[in-house]
């Protein structure tokens, strides 16, 4: 086996084999022109845009309405002398779609009794699910109380955490050695080693060394991006730079462009700065997030695909006994759900506090009620194996 770290092209040219192309990592996803140069700014864009923007583009394609909604919206909201109807309406509302999405608290012991004799692995978006969702993303910070749990559940499943966020930044605030991370919807994991020959050679996964000095595979199936999303990182930094609460974040295989603290007025403007983006870089895509704007490669990778991929590392994948439960709260996770669902293995679990379609099975309402659930897990874990 020879998997050799900063390989010179990491587009995937020869025949994919067999597992990786189940897995969905195809050459011709990953088609970004080769480049052999220097990375100089400017590199990738197709061809140079002229602004100012055109605000009509993303008033007509539908953008501004996905951003409105892509946030529950607070009861505090709710204006006037009709707040408690709506309250109450709210209420009832959640508790007819609670029908088709029960709650996994009250529905333990259905999910515990599937679960007897199988293999639990655990997977976790982190914002919205591990902490609660704030205005300031560097200080979305996880309780001591729910790391505690999170470590408790890793004691007895495997369990990783998927995030948007940059691997580096996710494993910063979670802080535990005990775990799986894949940072950037999965386009950057950090996962067991697997010593079989579906490893040779695939030029997207190398060895590396965790923070334990532990031997892992790093898989980076958007590696060849790295310095488009920079440039793109730095041009959108530039380009919002005058808009009041914009913030860009640089995931390394992705960038975010939150417009929770901006003025709705100046929305479009922030929308517009995002689709001139993906005009001049064709290989980018758009995907929305909870009051973010997230411009990633257009490959076929999502947090899906690394469910699938960790459990094939974790030797998994393929099998009866196993029971994969993915607790998540954002558009991105339903990927992973729709993955389990569509598989029949396991349980997508949403978190959220509004009624919301989704590929997940159960739901739990909040971050507090995920903390139970996880205690739960692990409550009776420990009764099994008394
Ligand atoms: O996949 P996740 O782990 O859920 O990461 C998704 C995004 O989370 C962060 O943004 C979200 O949480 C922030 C802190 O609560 C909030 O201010 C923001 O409005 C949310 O969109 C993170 O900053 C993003 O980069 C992630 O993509």
């Amino acid at each position: 086996m020879d998997l050799k770290p900063n390989h010179s092209s990491p587009v995937l040219t020869d025949p994919i084999p067999i597992n990786k192309s189940r897995l969905g990592i195809h050459s011709n996803l990953l088609s970004y022109p080769q480049s052999g140069g220097s990375l100089s700014p400017g590199k990738y864009k197709m061809t140079p845009r002229k602004k100012p923007a055109k605000l009509d583009d993303v008033r007509s394609n539908g953008w501004l309405d996905a951003m409105k909604s892509s946030s529950p919206p607070r009861k505090k909201l709710i204006k006037g002398f009709n707040i408690e109807v709506a309250a109450d309406d709210i209420d009832i509302a959640y508790h007819s779609w609670m029908i088709k999405y029960p709650s996994a608290l009250k529905s333990f012991e259905q999910i515990s009794k599937h679960a007897k004799n199988k293999k639990i692995a655990v997977f976790l978006d982190y914002d919205g699910t591990l902490s609660p969702i704030v205005d300031d993303p560097d200080r979305a910070f996880m309780s001591d109380a729910m790391r505690s749990a999170v470590r408790n559940v890793a004691k007895y499943f495997p369990t990783a955490i998927i995030s948007g966020r940059s691997r580096d930044k996710v494993y910063e605030l979670v802080g535990l050695t005990e775990l799986f991370y894949a940072g950037s919807h999965g386009m950057d994991i950090m996962g067991p080693v697997k010593h079989t020959e579906s490893d040779d050679g695939h030029p997207n996964c190398v060895r590396s060394i965790d923070q334990e000095g532990k031997e892992v595979n790093l898989f980076q199936p958007a590696r060849e991006f790295i310095p488009m999303i920079d440039e793109v990182f730095r041009t959108l930094v530039e380009n919002t730079k005058d808009i009041k609460g914009a913030k860009v974040e640089n995931h390394k295989f992705c960038t975010s462009v939150h417009y929770r603290n901006v003025e709705e007025k100046n929305w479009p403007i922030i929308a517009q700065c995002v689709h001139d983006i993906l005009k001049d870089y064709p290989r980018l895509r758009l995907t929305h997030g909870r009051k973010v704007l997230e411009v990633r490669p257009v490959i076929d990778w999502n947090k899906g695909k690394a469910v699938e991929f960790l459990l094939e590392s974790l030797g998994l994948s393929d099998r009866d006994d196993v029971l994969p439960i993915y607790i998540g709260d954002d558009k991105t996770d339903e990927d992973a759900f729709k993955v389990l669902k569509e598989g029949n293995m396991g349980y997508g679990i949403l978190v959220s506090s509004v009624p919301k379609e989704s590929n997940a099975i159960f739901s739990v309402r909040d971050p507090s009620e995920v903390k139970k659930f996880l205690k739960a897990l692990v409550r009776w874990k420990r009764l099994e194996e008394a």
